[in-house]
Order: C-alpha cells, then sequence, then structure tokens
C-alpha cells in the first residue's frame, strides 16, 4: 500500500514537473529566436541524441557548412540549446569572464559526486582559487622536469613490445598500449607512484575504472536520472543513506558505476596518504624520497606554503588526484592512438618523423626537452592531428546569468535579417564545438578539413591569426582556452613527443587485416569495423590493432 501510494506521488511529481518545464517555454520569450537551427526529430530529447551520436562525424560537419559558427537546437523538453564555434563567441564564453558560463549543473554535479571538489566540479571563487594554487605546478618549469620520467616510461613500454616480437607477436592492440603507457606516466610524473600499468598479464583496477567510466556515465539509463532526479535527491538525507540506497537498489550498472568510483576514490586516498606524513590535510608533512620531483608532491607542497584562505582542504586535494588522472588518461591516449592510425594512413611521413627523430637521438642519448618539443616535423603532425581529429570534439557549458554573446561576423536569421551577437539567458545549455572550431574552412581555408602537416611548417594564413582563437595550444580549441582550459595540455604535449619519438626510431607501423573505425563516445576512440567482440558491458570492444615490426630487423 505504502508502495503504490510512493509510486503515484513520484509519478504525479514527474507529470507535474515535466507539464511547468514544457509550459513555461510558452509564457516566457526566446532570447534565441533569430537564430536559425535544427528541427528536432523527438520532443523529448530534441537533438541531442543527432547530436552526440557516435557517428556524428558528417553531422558535425554538414551543420557548421549549413550554419557556419553558430546555430540554435534543442535539448530535453524543448529546452534551447545553442552549438556555437564562430571564434568570437568562443572568446567570450572562454575567456570573458570565468562567472559567465560554467559546467552544465548536472555535470557539475555528477562530477563532484565522483571525482570529489577538484578542477572539474568546482565553480567560481572555488575553482578560481584551486587554479591559483595549481597552474604554477602545471608550469613549463615542472614538466620540463618531467621528461626522464616519460622517457623511462617510453623505453619500458619499447622494451616490452621489443619482446613480444622477439617472441613471434606482430599485432599488438595499440589503444591498450598507449592506455596503459599514458596511466603509468601519469602515475609516476604526477603522482610519483606506479601502477605496474605496463605489465600486460595485468588489469590495474584503476585503470579500468578510468577508462570505463564515460563508457558507463554514458549509458542512456543514467542520462535521464543525472539530468532530471539527481539534482533533487543528491542532498537528500545523510550520506550512508544515500550510500545504502545505492546499495540496495537492483540496478546492475549503477553497481559497476559505485564500484568504480569506489576504486578510484580508495587508490586516490591510498596516494594521499602515502604522501602526507599525517592525516590532516593542512597541517601534513610531505614526504617525499628526495628522487625525481614529482606533480604531487610539488603540489602538496604549493598547498602548504598557500595562504590559509587559498589552501585546499583535504577533500579538495584527494578530488585533485583523480580528476587529474581521469582528465590524463582516455584523452591521451585518444591522442597518441590517433597520432599512430594517421602515420598508418601516411607511411611516408611515418617514415619522415622516423629519420627526423633518429637524427636528433645521434649520439643515443634521450632527446632534451626543448630540441624534442621543436622537432619541426614531429610538432607539425601533432599540431595537425590534433586540429582535425581532436580528442574531444565537444564540451557543454551553462550560462549563469543573463548575457549577450558577441559573433565574430553577422550571421543570417531564420527570417531573412542578419544578427551580430545572441542575448542568452540564464541557464541555456551551449556546446561548444571545439572540433568545429579547428576545422572551419573561414578560419583554415577550404582544406580545413584535410590532414596538412605542411601547413605548420610555413607562417599560418591572416585567417587564423586574425581569428584571435581563444585555445591555449596553437591557435585552436583542442584544450580548451581562458581559466578553465585544459591544465596538462604542456604534460600532454611532453608525453605524446617523447612516447611518439622512441616508438618511431624503433618500430614500424601498419593496419593490418581489421579495419580500424573511430568513435564519437565523448572521446574519439577507435575500434574494429564490422567486429562482433564485446567488452564486459556487452558493446563493440574499443581497440586498435595495429602491425608493429622492428625497425631494425
Ligand atoms: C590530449 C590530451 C588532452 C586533451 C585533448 C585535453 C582536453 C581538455 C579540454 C578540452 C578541457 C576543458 C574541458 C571543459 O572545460 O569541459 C580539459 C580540462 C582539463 N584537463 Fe585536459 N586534456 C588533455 C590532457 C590532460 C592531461 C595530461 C591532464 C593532466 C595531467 C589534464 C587535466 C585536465 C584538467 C584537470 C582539466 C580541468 C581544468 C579546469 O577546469 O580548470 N588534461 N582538458
Amino acid at each position: 500500500m505504502l508502495q503504490s501510494n510512493s509510486l503515484q506521488a513520484l509519478a504525479t511529481f514527474t507529470l507535474a514537473w515535466v507539464t511547468w518545464r514544457v509550459l513555461r517555454r510558452f509564457f516566457r520569450p526566446d532570447p534565441l529566436a533569430d537564430v536559425p537551427g535544427l528541427k528536432p526529430p523527438s520532443w523529448i530529447a530534441g537533438s541531442l541524441a543527432e547530436i552526440f551520436h557516435s557517428d556524428a562525424w558528417d553531422f558535425h560537419d554538414s551543420m557548421s557548412e549549413k550554419y557556419g559558427g553558430v546555430f540554435k537546437c534543442q535539448g530535453f523538453f524543448g529546452a534551447p540549446v545553442l552549438y556555437v564555434h564562430d571564434p568570437t563567441a568562443l572568446r567570450y564564453i572562454a575567456t570573458k569572464d570565468q562567472s559567465l558560463f560554467e559546467g552544465t549543473d548536472d555535470m557539475i554535479l555528477a562530477q563532484k559526486i565522483v571525482f570529489g571538489p577538484g578542477l572539474l566540479s568546482t565553480i567560481g571563487s572555488v575553482h578560481r582559487k584551486q587554479r591559483k594554487v595549481m597552474n604554477p605546478v602545471f608550469s613549463t618549469t615542472q614538466v620540463r622536469a618531467l621528461r626522464p620520467v616519460s622517457y623511462d616510461v617510453a623505453h619500458e613500454l619499447s622494451e616490452s613490445l621489443s619482446r613480444q616480437i622477439s617472441q613471434g607477436m606482430s599485432t599488438f592492440d595499440m589503444l591498450d598500449w598507449m592506455e596503459r603507457v599514458v596511466l603509468e606516466t601519469t602515475a609516476r610524473g604526477i603522482l610519483g607512484s606506479t601502477f605496474d600499468a605496463l605489465n600486460e598479464t595485468l588489469n590495474p583496477p584503476y585503470l579500468v575504472s578510468l577508462k570505463n567510466f564515460i563508457r558507463v556515465m554514458t549509458f542512456s539509463e543514467f542520462i535521464f536520472p543525472r539530468l532530471l532526479i539527481l539534482p533533487y535527491i543528491c542532498n537528500i538525507g545523510p550520506a550512508w543513506l544515500r550510500r545504502w540506497l545505492v546499495d540496495v537498489l537492483p540496478w546492475k550498472n549503477l553497481h559497476v558505476l559505485r564500484d568504480m568510483v569506489d576504486t578510484m576514490h580508495n587508490t586516490s586516498l591510498e596516494l594521499l596518504r602515502s604522501r602526507q606524513g599525517g592525516v590532516d590535510g593542512h597541517k601534513a608533512r610531505v614526504s617525499d624520497d628526495g628522487g625525481r620531483p614529482d606533480i604531487l608532491t610539488v603540489l602538496l607542497k604549493a598547498n602548504l606554503a598557500a595562504s590559509e584562505e587559498d589552501k585546499m582542504s583535504e577533500s579538495e586535494l584527494l578530488g585533485q588526484i583523480t580528476t587529474i588522472t581521469f582528465g590524463a588518461l582516455s584523452t591521451t591516449a585518444s591522442a597518441l592512438s590517433r597520432l599512430l592510425w594517421v602515420l598508418c594512413e601516411n607511411p611516408d611521413v611515418q617514415e619522415k618523423i622516423r629519420q627526423e627523430v633518429s637524427d636528433a637521438l645521434k649520439g643515443g642519448r634521450d632527446i632534451e626537452y626543448d630540441a624534442l618539443i621543436s622537432l619541426p616535423l614531429l610538432d607539425a603532425v601533432v599540431k595537425e592531428t590534433f586540429r582535425v581529429y581532436t580528442p574531444l570534439p565537444l564540451i557543454v557549458k551553462q550560462s549563469t546569468t543573463d548575457t549577450v554573446i558577441p559573433l565574430s561576423k553577422p550571421y543570417l536569421s531564420a527570417d531573412g535579417s542578419t544578427f551580430s551577437e545572441i542575448p542568452i539567458a540564464p541557464k541555456t545549455y551551449i556546446v561548444v564545438a571545439l572540433s568545429a572550431c579547428n576545422r572551419d574552412s573561414a578560419i583554415w581555408g577550404d582544406d580545413a578539413r584535410e590532414w596538412k602537416p605542411e601547413r605548420w611548417l610555413k607562417p599560418l594564413p591572416d585567417t587564423v591569426t586574425n581569428a584571435k582563437i581563444p585555445g591555449v595550444y596553437s591557435n585552436q580549441m583542442s584544450f580548451y582556452g581562458g581559466p578553465k582550459a585544459c591544465i596538462g595540455y604542456k604534460f600532454a604535449e611532453l608525453e605524446i613527443k617523447t612516447i611518439m619519438s622512441l616508438l618511431l626510431s624503433k618500430f614500424r607501423f601498419s593496419f593490418g587485416q581489421k579495419q580500424i573505425i573511430w568513435k564519437m563516445n565523448g572521446i574519439n576512440q577507435p575500434m574494429v569495423a564490422a567486429d562482433d567482440e564485446l567488452d564486459d558491458f556487452g558493446l563493440p570492444r574499443l581497440q586498435m590493432p595495429l602491425h608493429v615490426s622492428l625497425v631494425n630487423d
């Protein structure tokens, strides 16, 4: 009886809430009325399924061609959503004032629950305070000091591949190896620890949780509850009660998610405790082995030295460990995998980089930081691959207040007139199309979608410099820009160049029998076309089998 009353109450509440969400749209003027846009295929989910579809490559290119840098679409229950890649608009969103646009409420909440109060889940003054302590920790000076660690891990990868080749292996899942090498480099360079991730017989639980997390979070069964229910229930009762509810709910994948979160949290806690002399994050002594500096040690020391008002609490420090490790893993592994893929597509360029790297390696010693970062062809290939195949093609922000987004030029409105700015109501979702900006032909020319590393070997066209793209990296949006830009992009660049230079000096990569295709799973990821191999979730397995042989064979 009690159960049926509760269900009735829940159904009534849900119906009332949906009705209110729909009706209020009819009574409020639509600030995006002038902006042309898509007709949604579904009233409930709007155009979200099209925009976030894993095969939406052509969709994004064709929308960019049809509308230029901005168009309107619909989210859940008719909510207006702005899709934007106009560079002036992006500059405004990313850099004008950090508090005008934040992550969406639901993502901020979900990330806070999963990662704790790290950079991805804090907003406003708390985020600003955290970046103030953390920015210097990720400076070029700190990253430069990590070159030997990065090379150590790359050498171990290379030895492992060589050993297996000598035992007769010729095909390797390079996505798996890239994830392993990135996790291990992060472990040693950033966390001052090891996960033994290059041991191919082990599957470190931290790696499994971190790499599967986005896949599970984006299961359709979680999207509605995350958007519609989580905000209302996340603060009900004490934490133990919410945990008990999660434990007793007969929902298999929720338990999978719970176990991932537990693994991430417990591993980060262990790492933090092992580094601190005590458990009190404010007063703890920071212990390191006096050897090579790692970022966590530097961060803990910087935190101890920070003023009382800027200091991060233990839960914030814990949140940073999980956030950084998560932020580093799938993105960098995607970029490395795409680089290998693109060099299999272009074996002549692969050969030229091998030559460049081998020349720089003369004397057999690892390449010094400045020389490595500025190897011209390797640099051009890395930049072009990020531009054309942006690992994180879309991010979503939300306006916090009424504002007006300026545009780089007038656009044609739905009624044939033009508009040069867009008024935005609070809580409007903005799809920030990083990839579309990187591939915009108005900026990069008619061949914008072609992979041409040589464009970086000569001065960039005026259209690129004049666009004043707000990205922190090389006139592109791949690492975003402004106060919320990727904090680890210099580390990612070092890691990518170390691993690529070493691998290419020793191995030749080519496609095997199986065709590789790429999916937009939030982060771009490879898999085999028409393969029926499934992963633990019953989904097509993410993988990139490549043929690998020794250069000196
Ligand atoms: C190829 C590699 C990478 C790519 C393409 C990438 C891309 C991005 C992008 C686009 C953002 C902005 C996300 C948003 O605002 O929603 C971001 C944020 C972030 N990234 Fe990266 N990232 C990469 C590697 C790394 C690495 C190696 C680390 C850590 C060592 C890292 C840590 C973070 C963190 C902590 C944030 C949140 C920054 C903040 O909000 O203040 N990322 N990254």
